[in-house]
């Protein structure tokens, strides 16, 4: 199977004033589901299929990833919507091995974890100035623990990373969910593989606790026994468990439907209607972005696996604790810029350990298209402009896809348009979301290089 090249996509994008057509977009698979169940896949022995996996720069770095601990991975037909992914039971890779990870860091983190059973494994980026500036300290002082040779830069363990797995034991270890959930994630994934299993206590606190539960679901699926406290604090997975090979569905990815979804929320025409399917009802996730998208005042509703937004409602201030959609953040932030009144989103200092900072980044990009925000340590203040911004300017993505979305929705309600650089990041999860927006009516343009170039 070769690495799916991302179609080339333009580097800078142009978002014009317009109002959104009534449209049902099939809208990408789960990101967070693909990179389970592609993993416990990866390390059951015999052959899984994956249905309907996400397709993007992140899912190429996860398949990369897949491959270098031992496990086959082929289309089953050629629409490439089931993937089959042959595991060996444990990741298998006899000499020192190198795995470029892209800018996906819950791919990074997970393959840290398990690349702690290899002989040798480089962890590298082609994004030092996005994913090459992430911490992973947590996580190595829990291998370190562990028994595992870790050579990372700097004192926050950033990549690329080295680790040597041959004396790795199993134990007790302390991980910090302070700035994130994927390495108490990436040690879930590892603990049944190690000789004597492990037990794992949580401090300062853990983010994006709904993601963990994910973990946890998929684990279990794949036939892992976890023991662990519903605070999440505490875990015990038993030594000599096996990942099942088994068949998964993936969902559709709740993050990529909240960009639509918001961008059909801020529209000021009440004929603009977004019909999504594929969005599993029940999910932590969803749930909570669709009661986040009521109380903003949006006229939502759900039947069974369909949501429904119709726009032309006046949106009104809102406040939200942020970290359980922590992915949405961005651009639930861009709709509250056109709501009625001031929105607080609180609880979401970890927004400035992702892609970019995505309080502070956030916050200048949309403030220069003509917003009002106040960034604060953990909390993101928007006084609302319902009339409206007005645009003109240049603005940028920062390597991240969420901000480009995010800014994508500020363009689309602005007077003059915003020009976006750096859309090729867009790629990471969700590679044909401007021609998305396009096809939903949005007026966006791509500029050539010429046509990019400041006069
Ligand atoms: O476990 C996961 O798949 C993820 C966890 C979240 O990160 P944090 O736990 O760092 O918030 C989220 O931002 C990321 O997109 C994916
Ligand atoms: C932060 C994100 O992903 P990751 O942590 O996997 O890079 C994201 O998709 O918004």
């Amino acid at each position: 199977m070769s690495d799916r090249l991302s179609p080339s996509l333009p580097s800078t994008v142009m978002v014009s004033p317009s109002n959104l057509l009534p449209s049902q977009p099939e809208i990408p698979s789960s990101k967070y589901y693909t990179l389970r169940y592609a993993l416990a896949a990866a390390l059951a022995p015999g052959e899984s299929r994956i249905i309907l996996p996400a397709h993007s720069d992140d899912s190429d770095a996860l398949f990369r990833g897949c491959r270098a601990l031992g496990a086959e991975l082929r289309w089953e037909d050629e629409q490439e919507r089931v993937l089959l992914i042959r595991g060996t039971g444990r990741p298998y890779q006899p000499a020192p091995v190198t795995i470029n990870v892209g800018n996906a860091g819950a791919v990074a983190r997970l393959l840290i974890g398990l690349g702690a059973l290899l002989p040798e494994v480089t962890i590298v980026t082609d994004h030092p100035q996005s994913l090459g500036k992430r911490p992973n300290r947590e996580l190595l002082e829990a291998l370190i623990t562990l028994g595992v040779q870790c050579e990372g830069s700097g004192l926050e363990g950033c990549l690329p990373i080295t680790l040597r797995g041959s004396a790795i034991h199993g134990g007790r270890v302390t991980v910090s969910g302070a700035r994130s959930s994927q390495f108490l994630s990436a040690l879930l994934f590892l603990a049944p593989l190690l000789p004597d299993g492990l037990e794992i206590d949580v401090v300062d606190g853990l983010k994006s606790q709904p993601l963990v539960r994910t973990t946890i679901e998929v684990l279990q699926e794949a036939g892992i026994q976890i023991e662990y406290d519903t605070s999440l604090l505490y875990f015990r997975i038993a030594a000599g468990q096996h990942y099942q090979p088994r068949e998964f569905q993936i969902p559709g990815d709740y993050p990529s439907a909240a960009a639509l979804l918001a961008a059909y929320a801020a529209s000021t025409d009440p004929t603009s209607q977004l019909t999504l399917s594929r969005l599993r009802p029940g999910d932590e996730v969803g749930e909570y972005l669709f009661a986040t998208f009521q109380r903003m005042g949006a006229d939502i509703q759900r039947t069974g696996d369909t949501i429904v937004l119709r726009g032309g409602r006046r949106l009104h201030g809102f406040e939200i604790d942020g970290d359980p959609i922590t992915d949405c953040i961005p651009v639930v932030v861009a709709a509250a810029c056109f709501a009625e009144g001031e929105s607080r989103i609180y609880n979401v200092e970890s927004l400035h350990y992702k892609e970019s900072d995505r309080i502070n980044d956030l916050c200048a990009e949309l403030r220069k298209a003509g917003c009002t925000l106040e960034p604060g340590q953990d909390t993101i203040i928007i006084h609302g402009r319902p009339e409206g911004i007005e645009g003109g300017v240049t603005v940028d993505g920062h390597n991240d896809h969420r901000l480009l979305m995010a800014l994508a929705i500020a363009g689309l309600r602005s007077q003059r348009g915003l020009t976006l650089t750096g859309a090729e990041h867009i790629a990471k999860s969700y590679p044909h979301f401007f021609e998305e927006l396009r096809r939903c009516g949005g007026n966006i343009r791509s500029l050539t290089t010429k046509e990019a170039r400041p006069s």
